[in-house]
């Protein structure tokens, strides 16, 4: 029924998911504005809800993140980005953490091969001795905290709309994700796909990120204008392998539900896959910028299924599966 080596329904999944598929351009990615969410709230709690219950990924706008902020964010991750590795590599990754710089690591299930990229996530409990210097990146840990908080705000805003849905308390999950615990285990991470020379470009079984459905509740991601490559493979199924691309534009921030969501959800709410393919001759090749904020409920948390379709675990444990399936054990 599932592929033995791996305990979790979403791992055994994931691993399936490495084609290549085939591109549709008939499915629209939803925009939904917040926009005066104070007095509008259940009509764009109705609106989230259908974007995200038909295929799991949305885009955000008039969100209230400042644009100028989101491209200090950038900023300061290109500037990360663009020192030297023996210097980000005395801030490297630890296992199982969620925090720390990493190179050409993460192995999805589904793919077999390292994602090309670099990445650099900020898990705020976990940062010590984890932040550059200020003379290495003056006022870099500033800047990203400050960011994961806004980050954090619009998450939480969406998910209480979802709770509202869910019958749960309005506040559920702002307390599922509470920043002042030391549990806290929601992660921004900064990601840097490298330049893909002509020779390399659509190379078969390689990807800047191989197909897999998040980890978390909600996933907020920043796109820069024209670096795209983003797909989601849209329903449940998913047996068609039909991709769609998200638009990358500087003014939304696109959404997806996570695995935590749809366990909460008894599969209400879908958690999508999605990938991000190496440019194909004729697109712009240079390098590609993200910025994603994964809400994780904290260590302590139990995702529990209403319906027990879903056996509890902690949200401790359910990550650390996960992370030990991407970047080894
Ligand atoms: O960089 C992107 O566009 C997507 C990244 C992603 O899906 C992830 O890191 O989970
Ligand atoms: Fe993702």
């Amino acid at each position: 029924m599932t592929t033995p080596e791996y305990a979790l329904t979403e791992l055994a999944r994931e691993s399936r998911m490495g084609g290549a598929g085939t591109e549709a351009t008939d499915r629209e990615i939803r925009r939904v504005s917040l926009r005066d969410v104070e007095t509008r709230r259940e009509a764009i709690t109705g609106e989230l809800w259908s974007a995200a219950a038909d295929i799991g990924f949305f885009q955000l706008v008039d969100h209230g993140i400042d644009l100028a902020e989101v491209e200090r964010a950038f900023g300061a991750a290109e500037a990360l980005f663009a020192l030297p590795d023996e210097v980000k590599g005395q801030y490297a990754l630890l296992k199982g953490t969620n925090a720390g710089w990493e190179k050409l690591t993460q192995i999805r299930p589904s793919t077999g091969t390292p994602d090309q990229k670099e990445s650099y996530q900020v898990t705020r409990p976990r940062m010590a001795g984890l932040w550059p210097t200020d003379a290495e990146l003056d006022g870099f840990a500033a800047t990203m905290l400050g960011f994961e908080r806004r980050c954090w705000e619009v998450a939480t805003l969406v998910l209480s709309c979802f709770a509202d849905r869910l019958g749960f308390p309005r506040d559920f999950f702002t307390a599922a994700h509470d920043p002042a615990a030391p549990t806290y285990q929601s992660t921004l991470r900064l990601l840097h796909y490298f330049p893909v020379p002509p020779e390399a470009q659509a190379t078969p079984g390689l990807w800047r990120a191989g197909a897999h459905t998040d980890f978390d509740c909600l996933t907020l991601l920043f796109q820069r204008e024209g670096e795209g490559g983003l797909q989601v493979l849209p329903g449940k199924e998913a047996d068609a392998e039909r991709w769609t691309s998200v638009p990358a534009t500087a003014d939304a921030i696109t959404c997806n539900i996570g695995d935590m969501l749809m366990r909460w959800s008894d599969d209400a709410l879908p958690s999508t896959f999605h990938r991000v393919r190496l440019p194909v001759p004729g697109e712009y090749a240079g390098p590609r910028y993200s910025l994603a904020f994964f809400a994780q409920a904290n260590t302590d948390v139990v995702i529990s299924s209403p319906s027990g379709r879903y056996p509890d675990i902690t949200a401790r444990d359910y990550l650390l599966q996960r992370i030990q399936a991407n970047f080894g054990s």
